[in-house]
């Protein structure tokens, strides 16, 4: 069996993972993942008890049980690099074996689902809407980095994206993947709209967001928001959602995002005081996970 050498799986002297410092005892199968690492406490106030609180850098970590449940609750930062990280350390964290480094023979696997903000795009995504990526978009690249992601890419709905969108940005083509069916099942009712997600490299430019600098395609958010597959609408912007999915896929993992939208990019209005409104979400996903 191959061991996989120090300067590629990093354990750290402590035996926890290099980044999240998290060790493979700590881990439960269920895992709620947030941005914002003072979401992670907002998550376990809500836990009958913890067990383990880890932080390093932007990645913050409490796992205990709620309702009976083991859960894991980490905190990913922003963007879909870190997401590269979180899912590959918390995939090694349950499928490596810490001490001989090699992968274990039985697959365990995960579920995860990411509660995060989000900017809502049309006009039934108003702030303080609940939504589903039931779809992700990819406005970033990790996803290509790893061989077959062709076989959890949509490649049909690709095609069709760069055609409405008469795409003009030279070095990025936007991916489409999925998340996992029967976690959404799970978990979304008539509370949560299931939509489609953009997952931006940016906030502001790739947002469409246009403060000082011009945008090199100002009609770009107009062209998302008419964009319209078979009666399937492009219904938020955030910036996690496709690698999650695209990864989770590739590895065997069963994962989803939803969202609270926070920004109305319609009537360009923003609750700067989301942190109430996210909180019955973030209680329904614990319910349901
Ligand atoms: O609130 P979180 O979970 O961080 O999610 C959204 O908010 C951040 C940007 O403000 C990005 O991470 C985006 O995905
Ligand atoms: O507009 C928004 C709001 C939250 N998070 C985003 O990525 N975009």
């Amino acid at each position: 069996m191959q061991t996989i050498p120090e300067s590629e799986l990093i354990i750290n002297a402590d035996g926890s993972a290099f980044h999240l410092h998290l060790k493979p005892e700590q881990l439960a199968d269920r895992i709620v993942l947030v941005g914002d690492p003072s979401r992670v406490t907002t998550v376990a106030s809500y836990f009958d008890n913890q067990e383990c609180e880890v932080s390093s850098r932007e990645f913050h970590t409490i796992t205990g049980t709620y309702k009976g449940k083991r859960i894991t609750v980490v905190s990913h930062g922003i963007g879909t690099d870190n997401i590269d990280i979180v899912l590959n350390e918390l995939d090694a964290l349950a499928n490596i074996d810490f001490a001989t480094r090699t992968v274990k023979p039985e697959f365990r696997q995960l579920t995860l689902v990411r509660v995060g903000t989000s900017g809502g795009l049309q006009p039934f995504t108003p702030v303080g809407t609940y939504v589903a990526a039931e779809k992700s978009i990819g406005f970033d690249g990790v996803l290509y980095f790893y061989a077959n992601s062709e076989k959890v890419r949509d490649i049909a709905y690709e095609k069709e994206l760069i055609n409405q969108l008469d795409w003009k940005l030279t070095g990025l083509t936007p991916y489409v993947v999925s998340a996992d069916h029967s976690l959404i099942e799970q978990i979304t009712r008539n509370d949560i709209i299931r939509g489609v997600t953009i997952a931006a490299n940016g906030f502001y430019g790739p947002q469409g967001r246009k403060l000082r600098l011009p945008l090199a395609d100002p009609d770009l958010n107009s062209k998302i928001e008419t964009f319209n597959y078979n009666g399937s609408h492009i219904t938020n912007f955030e910036m996690e959602s496709s690698s999650l999915a695209g990864l989770s896929a590739l590895m065997g993992h069963r994962a989803m995002t939803v969202c609270c939208i926070i920004a109305g990019r319609v009537n360009q209005d923003m609750n700067t005081e989301y942190k109430g409104s996210i909180l019955n979400l973030i209680e329904t996903v614990l319910d349901r996970i």
